[in-house]
């Protein structure tokens, strides 16, 4: 049975994602280190995640019996030194991701499992970074994190079997139910999902509905809970385009092709719910 006390964990990165997953952990008793680049989304951060909190509380998506973990907010990722596992939770860009992992890599200890959240990097391609590949692998979390319990957990070909088992126990801890799958470019869900969110975009830009009537559609005529266009704002249309990017170079699918319309929305700064305006207009910035 995990034991939610020997956990600590860093979350690098402190945008949607990791906002996100700090309050989930810290909301299930453990203490988080989250760090960022930009001092202005530092600044934020712990509003941000306590908020989160909130609603996660008000949801009854918490324990009531375990007190909160503490938070603690850096921009510093030597602050993730003394750690039991570190998140990364940051762009969407192999590059960017890669120096990162390289720097962490050199930090903690062997045998503390670096976990990216990427949505579709393979974790393979990243073990390259890593001097320890067997400690790498991907929890590919999910938005609202704190709401949806299950995480695909994405085991890469070097990934070994200490990482994934500590990686469950901490998932464990977190409330989260973890389902394994093997490496590839986005996975089940991101393969599966983005395709369908850029289609839904494109047909907008073709002229063939409305924002508003194709979720309306899909969520009344098919069940999806949101609509594809209210989900890709929630994601943040510049973390989709990217994500699209990363599948469309490593599959060759059409499909992954960022459309015009999310490009152009991605150009003027139209990012979804977390710059105020995207598909939607929510009049301004919501976490
Ligand atoms: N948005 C979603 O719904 C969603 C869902 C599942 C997975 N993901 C994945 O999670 C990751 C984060 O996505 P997001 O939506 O939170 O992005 P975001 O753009 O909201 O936040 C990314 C943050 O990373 C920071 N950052 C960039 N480089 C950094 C570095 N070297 N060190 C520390 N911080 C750095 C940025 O300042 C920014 O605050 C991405 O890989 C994304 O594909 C996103």
């Amino acid at each position: 049975m995990s034991n939610y006390k020997e956990h600590r964990i860093a979350v690098i990165g402190a945008g949607v994602m990791g906002t996100n997953i700090a309050a989930t952990a810290i909301g299930h008793g453990l203490p988080v280190v989250l760090v960022d680049v930009d001092e202005h989304v530092v600044e934020e951060a712990r509003t941000t995640t306590l908020n989160h909190v909130r609603h996660a509380q008000l949801m009854g998506a918490l324990p009531a019996d375990r007190p909160l973990g503490t938070l603690t907010t850096s921009v510093s990722v030597e602050d993730a030194a003394d750690t039991t596992a570190v998140v990364e939770a940051i762009v969407e860009s192999p590059e960017v991701k890669a120096k990162l992992l390289t720097e962490l890599s050199a930090l903690v200890a062997a045998g503390t499992p670096l976990i990216s959240n990427t949505s579709g990097i393979p974790i393979d391609e990243l073990a390259d970074w890593v001097t320890r590949p067997a400690d790498l692998l991907g929890t590919h979390f999910m938005n609202p994190t704190y709401l949806i319990k299950m995480v695909e957990v994405i085991r890469g070909p070097r990934t070994g079997d200490a990482a994934l088992e500590s990686v469950a126990d901490l998932l464990t801890a977190m409330g989260r139910q973890p389902v394994v799958v093997r490496d590839a470019p986005g996975f089940v869900t991101s393969r599966l999902l983005h395709p369908m969110l850029n289609d839904a975009a494109r047909i907008v830009g073709a002229g063939t509905a409305t924002v508003e009537d194709v979720d309306a559609l899909m969520s009344g005529c098919l069940g999806h809970p949101t609509g594809p266009l209210r989900t890709a704002d929630l994601i943040g249309l510049d973390n989709l385009a990217d994500s699209l990017r990363v599948l469309h170079e490593r599959t060759g699918d059409e499909r992954c092709r960022p459309c015009d319309l999310l490009l152009d929305k991605v150009r003027a700064g139209h990012l979804g719910r977390k710059s105020g305006r995207g598909f939607y207009d929510y009049g301004k910035a919501l976490s």
